[in-house]
């Protein structure tokens, strides 16, 4: 298999006149965080789903480890687990019910089933609520309960659409605890995109700062703020290479919409 997980080169994609994606590449390697960061509507829930194969890929190429995402889409979805931005976990099933789902979906053996979903449920801190209705779980819970349903196929790269938003500052510490666990176990990557520069900042082993469909940096967080100066922040490093408009523009109704509504359903 090949020793990166992901390359994207010249990726491009377009929603009518608006191109969302304008222009991509590049290179996560395997067993390493990678994080993507932008404001709204950077372009980073539209890349990534060129990356999963939701969406095909117009222009540019798209490899997982080695397999082409618009020849081979099947042998990528087998390599991938996904947690998008918007919930996916059904409130009227237990914890259990809902992995138990997935493993059925991505066609874990009948055999292994019952014992990898207690696994991924154990693996994301979920054991002993695993017969409680999702509905009476917390929103970091709820996501916590997300990555159990994507790990569960046991995923060699591991994609995160904002797992943390709307969480308090403990549930989403402990997120990332239980990302950091399954990591350090098994030779998953991990390309996850945030809002939160301070969790990219110390969770991810390198960033992509994203801004209006393209890479205008990538870096460790680390190098990324020497090239700055002293005391340089990681918010600084974007300002500086976004070069302005990073409120007022990107994204629109559509992106504000879908992020607030998914904050405010986990809150
Ligand atoms: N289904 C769609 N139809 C039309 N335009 C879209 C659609 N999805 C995204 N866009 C547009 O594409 C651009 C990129 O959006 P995208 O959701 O990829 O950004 P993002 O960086 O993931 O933002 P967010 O952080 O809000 O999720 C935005 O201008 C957005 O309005």
């Amino acid at each position: 298999m090949s020793d990166d997980a992901l390359t994207c080169t010249g990726l491009r994609y377009s929603f009518g006149g608006t191109e969302a994606v304008a222009g991509v590449d590049l290179t996560v390697t395997r067993g390493e965080i990678f994080g993507l960061l932008g404001p709204n509507g950077a372009g980073k829930t539209t890349a990534i789903r060129c990356v999963t194969t939701l969406l095909p890929v117009p222009e540019g190429m798209v490899s997982v480890f080695g397999h082409d995402a618009a020849r081979d889409k099947m042998r990528v979805r087998r390599l991938l687990g996904y947690v998008p931005q918007q919930l996916s976990a059904d409130s009227g099933l237990t914890g259990r019910e809902n992995v138990a789902l997935f493993a059925r979906v991505f066609d874990v053996p009948r055999k292994e089933r019952g014992e990898r979903v207690a696994r991924a449920l154990e693996s994301v801190g979920l054991a002993e609520a695993a017969d409680r209705l999702a509905a009476t779980y917390s929103g970091g819970m709820v996501r916590r309960l997300e990555l159990a349903q994507a790990l569960v196929s046991a995923p060699k790269l591991l994609i995160l659409d904002e797992p943390t938003i709307g969480l308090d500052p403990i549930a989403r510490t402990g997120v990332w605890e239980h990302i950091n666990a399954v990591c350090a176990e098994t030779d998953m990557t991990v390309l996850v995109t945030t809002h939160y520069m301070d969790e990219a900042e110390q969770y991810c082993d390198r960033v992509a700062l994203m801004h209006k469909g393209t890479i205008r940096a990538l870096e460790t967080p680390a190098r990324l703020k020497e090239q700055l100066g002293a005391n340089a922040t990681l918010e600084d490093v974007f300002r500086e290479v976004a070069g302005g408009g990073l409120t007022e523009e990107g994204g629109g109704f559509r992106s504000v919409r879908s992020t607030r509504r998914t904050a405010s359903r986990v809150s």
